[in-house]
């Protein structure tokens, strides 16, 4: 938690600590002289009880804060029986956890205040039977058209992103999201699909290098860096070549920036701005920012001076561009011409997009592979698919039509993202009542000014609505078993007026890439579930990357 500045900081702060009260003993002693013995005592207790008053300030915050942190940990490890980081474990485990709290009043400390705090998360059968219809829940909490803000939980990202599509609430999301979602159209996303594919092929050959061999390979960091750039070739138009190791402190610094974000919201005591700042994480964060943020801005001006309006279609539609292979970011430089968006409204999107569109697709395909590395029955059935589209070709790259032959392949990664839905928990402030079914009183209402955080597990591990509900089994997504389902039991992209624009740009992103995994290699997991299990970060990912042995399915 502590960054390398911290020892050198907390030095400074303590040499003018001493200093400070070597200034004030001889600004003291000279008073003492000059004044009489009764004032200078009444000042002497002024200044005790001055102190004494902050002191017991202090402490109050903190003893009510850490209370409250504490006795949820405690909670977690006689529920869950966890002896890692109770906290983390707490979410992990917690599928049945909807959790609800008043928004953050004075200031951070507060915000462990959990005045009001109801987790349904006793313990699975207990939790079904209490709260018989979790999706019920879901459905009415996503459907709000009114309840889309997002709560201060979301604070720290916004000083990295702003408030693009992801944070911003009320007209201006409503005017970003009409706008924006013309340029996911399925025209648009074909042209992204060359994308996958040439990086998904950068990808493959640098994994052939640690194929046949009997030591595991680490396939996060590869398959993260993969990510990064495609999400930096579509939203910007810029190649990062993370994958071959250039633009590393750009790369290091968006996964740098993630990590100090969800720190800050496990530690309560980092809320304090002082503390905050005294750790060097304050510090590294707002340096980190404003690197991401000069390299984006750097991207857009760049591509701005070599803006070409003629490229898309007299018609104004967004959705037809001539040809050439747009970025996302062309789109808003179009936008902008037309008056509706400023410089700084163009980099919130871009960064937002950068945000949500690579860690979440890195953890869908990392977990996906891992699953199918540890069933050889599902994994024949993924080759054999894989084979009749591309038979012994390794090289070229697969197409649009190739990819929708993958059936088998989407249910996979379907099947993956219910059991570790990539996004773990999503939150909203409410800003009017909001009325919820309640197993024994008929309803109870949760009224305006709560936050509310949303466990994404907490509906897609239902046994009433899947038959292994905690196994991997791909076939909960065959058609007729689907249709039968409520689909509220399925919200890893969330659902209702904020689901996520980018769904169907990160299915065809993870399908083209694993098609390439696929087409090359034969998996087989290390660990198997229930170890390897994932961590909730801002996206859930690995708990210690994901450790696979790769054999060459053919000669290349
Ligand atoms: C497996 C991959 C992904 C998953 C599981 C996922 C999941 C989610 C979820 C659960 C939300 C709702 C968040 C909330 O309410 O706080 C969301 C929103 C969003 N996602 Fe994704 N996402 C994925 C990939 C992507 C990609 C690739 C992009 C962009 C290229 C993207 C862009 C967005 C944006 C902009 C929002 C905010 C939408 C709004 O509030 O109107 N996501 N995503």
């Amino acid at each position: 938690m502590f960054s390398k500045q911290s020892p050198k900081l907390l030095g400074v702060t303590f040499f003018f600590t001493i200093r400070q009260m070597n200034h004030f003993k001889k600004w003291h002693s000279i008073k003492r002289n000059q004044t009489s013995t009764r004032c200078s005592l009444l000042s002497e207790m002024l200044w005790i009880l001055l102190l004494a008053g902050f002191l017991a300030y202090i402490l109050h915050l903190s003893w009510e804060s850490l209370r409250e942190f504490y006795r949820m940990n405690r909670v977690c490890d006689k529920e869950f029986k966890v002896n890692q980081n109770p906290w983390i474990e707490f979410i992990a485990n917690n599928w049945f956890c909807i959790s609800i709290q008043t928004e953050q009043s004075r200031h951070g400390l507060d915000r462990f205040q959990l005045q009001f705090y109801l987790r349904m998360s006793l313990s699975k059968s207990d939790a079904l039977r209490k709260f018989q219809e979790i999706f019920r829940v879901f459905q009415i909490l996503l459907d709000s058209t009114e309840n889309i803000t997002k709560p201060v939980q979301y604070g720290k990202i916004m000083e990295w992103i702003g408030t693009g599509l992801l944070t911003s609430t009320n007209e201006k999301w409503r005017q970003r999201r009409k706008m924006l979602t013309p340029t996911f159209h399925f025209n648009v996303l074909q042209r992204y699909q060359e994308i996958f594919a040439q990086q998904g092929l950068v990808l493959v050959n640098l994994l052939n290098r640690a194929a046949n061999n009997q030591d595991p390979v680490n396939i996060f960091p590869y398959i993260k860096r993969c990510a990064l750039d495609i999400i930096c070739e579509t939203a910007m138009g810029a190649k990062v070549n993370a994958q071959i190791g250039e633009n590393n402190q750009y790369v290091d610094a968006v996964g740098r920036v993630s990590e100090i974000i969800w720190n800050y919201e496990r530690f309560p005591w980092l809320w304090f701005k002082p503390i905050w700042y005294l750790t060097g994480l304050g510090f590294e964060f707002d340096r980190l920012v404003k690197l991401t943020n000069d390299f984006t801005r750097k991207v857009i001006s760049s591509r701005k001076s070599e803006f070409d309006e003629s490229v898309f279609e007299e018609t104004n539609d967004l959705e037809y561009p001539k040809g050439k292979r747009l970025a996302f970011l062309d789109f808003l430089l179009k936008m902008q011409k037309e008056g509706t968006l400023s410089d700084e409204d163009i980099r919130e999107e871009v960064d937002t997009f950068m945000f949500e569109g690579h860690d979440t697709t890195a953890s869908g395909m990392a977990f996906t592979i891992w699953w199918i590395g540890q069933y050889p029955e599902y994994q024949k059935k993924v080759h054999d698919e894989i084979d009749a589209v591309f038979r012994d070709d390794t090289e070229r790259l697969p197409t649009n039509d190739d990819i929708k032959q993958l059936v088998y392949l989407e249910k996979c990664i379907k099947e993956a993202l219910r059991l570790f839905p990539s996004v773990p928990l999503i939150a909203r402030k409410l800003t009017e009542d909001l009325v919820l079914p309640h197993p024994v009183h008929k309803t109870f209402t949760l009224p305006k000014g709560l936050t509310v955080i949303a466990g994404l597990l907490a509906s897609s591990r239902d046994p009433r609505e899947y038959e292994r509900p905690e196994e991997f089994f791909p076939d909960h997504f065959d058609a007729e078993r689907v249709a039968r389902r409520n689909p509220y039991s399925y919200v890893p992209f969330s659902a209702g007026p904020r689901n996520c624009i980018g769904q169907k740009f990160a299915l065809l992103e993870e399908k083209t890439v694993l098609s390439w995994i696929f087409r090359r290699f034969e998996v087989q997991s290390v660990e198997h579930w229930p170890d390897g299990r994932p961590v909730p970060e801002l996206i859930l990912r690995p708990y210690d990357g994901v450790k696979m042995i790769l054999k060459n399915r053919r000669k290349l």
